[in-house]
């Protein structure tokens, strides 16, 4: 990820005009001049008022009728008349835009005009507002402008207006990007509340009386919010809520539009409140607008970005976004000029984690680099041929077909994985009594990795024993051959065929198999492992020793769109394999609002090997699956309203003792860092499900099962806590923890805001991150009604299952 963020630098209409007095034949025009200069400054892009100030005030004049001119019917006939011939053929004269040429529009972003009311609470001004818009994205187009960045919503009670007048944009220009220009939360709400003047009724339309032109925006940021006059400020967290619930609307309406972005204006000082920020990693930010009034000088007087500013910007980094700098000329700060700007968030780019690991050989995120947010079918990830990917979409079905070499390959890569089982081997066999010749059996030896690793166990504890390796999978049975005959000789007897079948010559002391998958049990490892047991002496050890499943609601508007690619059912009914990136986990930790809710990732449910519970045959092979399905009904909090896109979906596993697998967020670092073989999975929902502030979520997931197939079903319901009310029609049965093998590494515990943190809805409560199971909720009185739900995702399998 290396350099993952492009600059723009900013210029308004003063600045070309002003550009215009250095410009020379070579230059050919002011905006090629700028370009030219911003390049020379390491900027990658400009970024430009597409009209000119005249337009405005053409546009004012026609559109809207000052009320001083009432009286002078003729007049406002003419105008009437000037309005109408512009509304019927709406074009610009030359000095109404600021660039005219093919060359001046290539390498710039520009911003459609930003005094454009298409929420505006008056009618016309709406509609006037509407075809002005059309009006500059069709020149935009006849310029061949990639992006147009878009004003701010401003009007909440009108949103639906301003969404679909981009929508109408979106169809109109099929190849411009548009990217809405948004504040992370209007400052308005730090604003102490001023008595609304009578003035401030008055009508801006154009048929009615009108004193005063379209205001100024809004929620465009004022200079002197600065953090410092916020420190003490503190807003509810509905108000904080209100322009990601604006860009909800919008996207909603515009159908999650791929061509629709956002340009974060980062102009107020940020909330710390991390909950709040999350939301807007699982959003399409392309730019983000940094304004030189958004940096406070350090002590040395160099311009920095407050804390919470810049912690922003740099987990932002995952965006590749475009960093849209403005007044970095105006000598704001006292030292470093122009060029100290850019400079910041160059060394804020370098800082991030996530630009940090990318660039680190060995972990997750330098493997997966090109993979992340990239849906992979479960059953197509054996054939990822190379990182970045090369896939094939060929479906394989891990017990019905076989892998490539290549696929083999690529697993083969891990270190951690066989580390991780040498080490489960070795402690096995040192806790088997001295004495005795230990009989080990690899169950899917695929290439012999872990035939290998059990020798190198054995060599290592000293221990006499004696390894059979069984694979189904005949051309791997060649290379399986080939080692035998070069490397392992007398120590591994090879046995081909499908383990629920095969006879092994005698009983197994260990049994080690990897059949997991990013579920667990999703590739159908207890189905295999029943088949198996059949060769394990009654006191014999399973490696793994068991494995567990877990979920979180995620947001992600890149995952559901991707998801919804194909447009059959298949597309939104199917668990994917995916190396998370732009996603927001939904819930929080603690019991909620009613004391009820489970933590932020839950468990589903367990396999256990050797297991007990199942009826056998004669062989030792189960008369049924049934004891192989499970279901989970799980209830979460969520405290910041967000739309739910799917589940995440992970998994744990013991292989023995306290050596593990896991790709658990709270708990993979602790136990398998820097693993390479899975990533989470991804159930997604046909339809996105919002959930307000401080809702609960009840998630239902089942494993399900016939004599051919196994596929999960999952549904979720969302929930409003409200006092006085029913209570709710389930609760978790354990509110406290999440089942966990691992202790957790991670920390709950909130760092408070140094500027401004959201007031809780329900400020009473606290938050119970701490309260064991068992104690009483202090609102416990606390139901719920609800408010959503889903369909039910894959009923009977018919999407998506995986073959037995
Ligand atoms: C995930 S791969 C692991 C291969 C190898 N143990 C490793 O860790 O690199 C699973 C292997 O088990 C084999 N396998 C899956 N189901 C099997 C079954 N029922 N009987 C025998 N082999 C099976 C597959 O062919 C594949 O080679």
């Amino acid at each position: 990820m290396a350099g993952a963020a492009s600059l723009a630098s900013c210029f308004t209409f003063d600045d070309i005009s002003q550009a215009s007095a250095r410009t020379d034949e070579s230059d050919k025009t002011p905006v090629l001049k700028l370009i030219k200069e911003s390049h020379a400054k390491g900027y990658d892009f400009i970024c430009i008022p597409l009209t000119t100030p005249k337009w405005r005030e053409r546009w004012r004049n026609m559109c809207i009728v000052p009320s001083t001119s009432i009286d002078d019917t003729q007049e406002t006939a003419t105008i009437e008349q000037q309005a109408e011939a512009w509304r019927k053929a709406p074009s610009f004269f030359l000095d109404e835009v600021t660039i005219s040429r093919l060359d001046e529009a290539a390498p710039i972003l520009v911003m459609a005009s930003d005094w454009l009311q298409l929420d505006s609470t008056d009618d016309w001004v709406r509609h006037d507002s509407e075809i002005a818009l059309r009006q500059e994205i069709a020149y935009a187009s006849y310029l061949n402008v990639q992006t147009v960045i878009l004003p701010p919503p401003r009007h909440r009670s009108h949103v639906a207006s301003y969404a679909r007048a981009i929508n109408e944009c979106l169809k109109s220009a099929t190849y411009i990007n548009f990217s809405i220009r948004l504040p992370i939360y209007d400052p308005a709400v730090f604003q102490p509340k001023e008595k609304e003047s009578p003035s401030s009724h008055t009508s801006t339309s154009s048929r009615s009386t009108t004193t005063s032109p379209p205001s100024t925006p809004q929620i465009v940021m004022p200079r002197a919010s600065t953090p410092r006059s916020l420190k003490a400020a503190r807003a509810p967290e509905g108000e904080l809520n209100a322009t990601w619930e604006m860009w909800d609307v919008i996207r909603t309406i515009c159908d999650y539009n791929t061509r629709l972005t956002l340009t974060l204006d980062l102009t107020p000082p940020l909330p710390s409140n991390a909950g709040i920020l999350n939301r807007w990693m699982a959003e399409p930010v392309q730019h983000i607008f940094l304004p030189a009034s958004t940096f406070i000088a350090n002590v040395k007087g160099y311009p920095v970005l407050p804390k919470g500013t810049q912690s922003f910007v740099r987990n932002s980094m995952t965006h590749h976004p475009i960093i849209i700098m403005s007044g970095v000329n105006s000598g704001l700060h006292t030292k470093g000029g122009e060029s100290a700007y850019a400079q910041y968030v160059r060394h804020v780019e370098k800082t991030s984690t996530a630009v940090q690991a990318a660039m680190t050989a060995g972990t997750v995120e330098h493997f997966a680099q090109g993979y992340q947010d990239y849906l992979q079918n479960p059953l197509q990830v054996y054939i990822v041929t190379s990182f970045p990917p090369t896939v094939v979409l060929t479906s394989v079905q891990p017990l019905m077909d076989n892998l490539q070499s290549i696929t083999y390959q690529t697993f083969e890569q891990d270190p951690v994985k066989y580390r991780n089982y040498e080490e489960a081997v070795y402690h096995a066999l040192m806790d088997w009594p001295d004495s005795d010749r230990i009989v080990i059996c690899v169950a899917g030896a695929g290439r012999g990795p872990l035939v290998q690793r059990s020798l190198t166990a054995i060599k290592r504890s000293r221990r006499n024993a004696f390894v059979y390796a069984v694979e189904k999978n005949p051309n791997a049975f060649v290379t399986l051959q080939g080692r035998k005959q070069k490397e392992w000789g007398d120590s591994v007897q090879l046995l081909f065929g499908d383990m629920r079948h095969v006879e092994l010559p005698e009983l197994a002391d260990i049994l080690i198999s990897e059949l997991l998958g990013s579920f667990g049990d999703n590739e159908l490892s207890p189905e295999c492992l029943d088949g198996a047991m059949r060769f394990l002496k009654s006191d014999g050890i399973s490696i793994p020793a068991s494995y567990t499943a877990h979920l979180a609601p995620l947001s992600s508007s890149k995952l559901y769109n991707n998801a919804r690619i194909s447009t059959d059912l298949k597309g939104v009914e199917t668990p994917y394999v995916v190396m998370f990136q732009n996603i927001n986990i939904l819930s929080g930790d603690g019991g909620g609002v009613s004391g009820r809710c489970g933590s932020k990732i839950q468990t589903c449910w367990e396999f256990e090997h050797p297991r007990k519970d199942a009826t056998v045959d004669e062989r030792g092979l189960p008369l049924t699956n049934s004891h192989n399905v499970r279901s989970a009904k799980l209830s979460f909090h969520i405290p910041h309203a967000g739309v739910m896109h799917g589940l995440a979906g992970y998994f744990e596993s013991i292989l023995y003792g306290d050596i593990g697998l896991s790709i658990h967020p709270h708990r993979k670092d602790q136990v398998s860092k820097d693993m390479l073989s899975w990533f989470p999975l991804f159930f997604p929902f046909k339809e996105p499900l919002y959930l307000p502030s401080n809702s609960e979520l009840h998630v239902s997931i089942w494993r399900l099962t016939n004599e051919r197939q196994v596929w999960y079903e999952w549904y979720a319901e969302s929930f409003l806590p409200v006092f006085n009310a029913p209570s709710p029609p389930e609760h978790s049965e354990d509110a406290s923890g999440d089942g966990s093998f691992f202790a957790s590494a991670s920390t709950h515990v909130a760092v408070p805001s140094p500027v401004i943190d959201a007031v809780d809805a329900f400020p009473s409560l606290e938050r119970s991150e701490t309260r064991r199971s068992g104690e009483e909720s202090p609102r416990s009185t606390a139901g719920v009604i609800k408010i959503g739900q889903t369909s039910l995702h894959n009923p009977g399998g018919r999407s998506s299952w995986i073959g037995l």
